[in-house]
């Protein structure tokens, strides 16, 4: 099978606490709209979108968890399977930055360790900030992630975010995908990939071209 034909599927999980903007976030990616009032996610929530990176089509599989600790139990389950990873937390919460090392934690207890980025969201709200620059780039270092600043409101960098996770995920599945070649030959399946180190969700799947537009936008309530 030639690789063109290949369909690649990658699944991040957003995190953080309540009411940094994580629904917000990926309702202005997959739809371009921005709401402003706040309605707690209720368990967790999906959207997709498709981009081009290196000329390949990606399907980027956002799941959307609640950031309240009520549903930690239900939402755990989701980050299962996850390829990359949001941590968010607000520029007006000082409790949502300090609660970014626990997200992280919870979610390497699933995924293991996967492409992550720390995403400094409503830096529209720079003046009412509760954390200093200086300090966000300094945990972003600790951790060993890239620190994206963010405003859903205004649309400004939402897009680098999903474009830098999908690109580092893209090169991980090409470097597993030869590696896999030398080795011997991978194994294509519809569901289970493969050569993906972890659990899998860089999804190969042999499929025809879809014939969808570029931008594909679904929404399935989970709970
Ligand atoms: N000023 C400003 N407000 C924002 C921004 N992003 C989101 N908000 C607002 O912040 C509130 C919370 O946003 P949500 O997207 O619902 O937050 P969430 O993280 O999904 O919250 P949970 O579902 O409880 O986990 C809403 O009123 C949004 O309109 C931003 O960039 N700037």
């Amino acid at each position: 099978m030639r690789e063109e034909e290949l369909e690649i599927a990658i699944k991040v999980v957003i995190v953080g606490n309540g009411g940094v903007g994580k629904s917000s976030m990926i309702q202005r990616y997959c739809k371009g709209i921005y709401t402003k009032d706040y309605k707690k996610t209720i368990g967790v929530d999906f959207l997709e979108r498709q981009i081009e990176i290196e000329g390949e089509d990606v399907r980027i599989m956002l799941w959307d968890t609640a950031g309240q600790e009520e549903f930690d139990a239900i939402t755990k389950a989701y980050y299962r399977g996850a390829q990359a990873c949001v941590l968010t937390f607000s520029t007006t919460d000082r409790l949502s930055f300090e609660a970014i090392k626990d997200w992280k934690m919870k979610v390497e207890n699933e995924c293991g360790e996967i492409p992550t980025v720390i995403v400094q969201n409503k830096v529209d709200l720079m003046e009412q900030a509760v954390v200093h620059p200086e300090e966000a780039e300094m945990l972003a270092r600790h951790l060993g992630c890239r620190l994206i600043r963010t405003s859903v409101k205004e649309d400004v960098n939402v897009g680098s975010v999903f474009r830098y996770l999908a690109t580092k995920c893209h090169h991980l599945m090409k470097q597993q995908y030869s590696n896999s070649i030398t080795m011997g030959q991978p194994t294509i399946s519809a569901f289970g990939p493969t050569f993906a180190k972890t659990n899998g969700t860089i999804i190969l799947r042999p499929t025809r071209k879809p014939s969808r537009k570029k931008t594909m936008l679904k929404k399935c309530r989970i709970l």
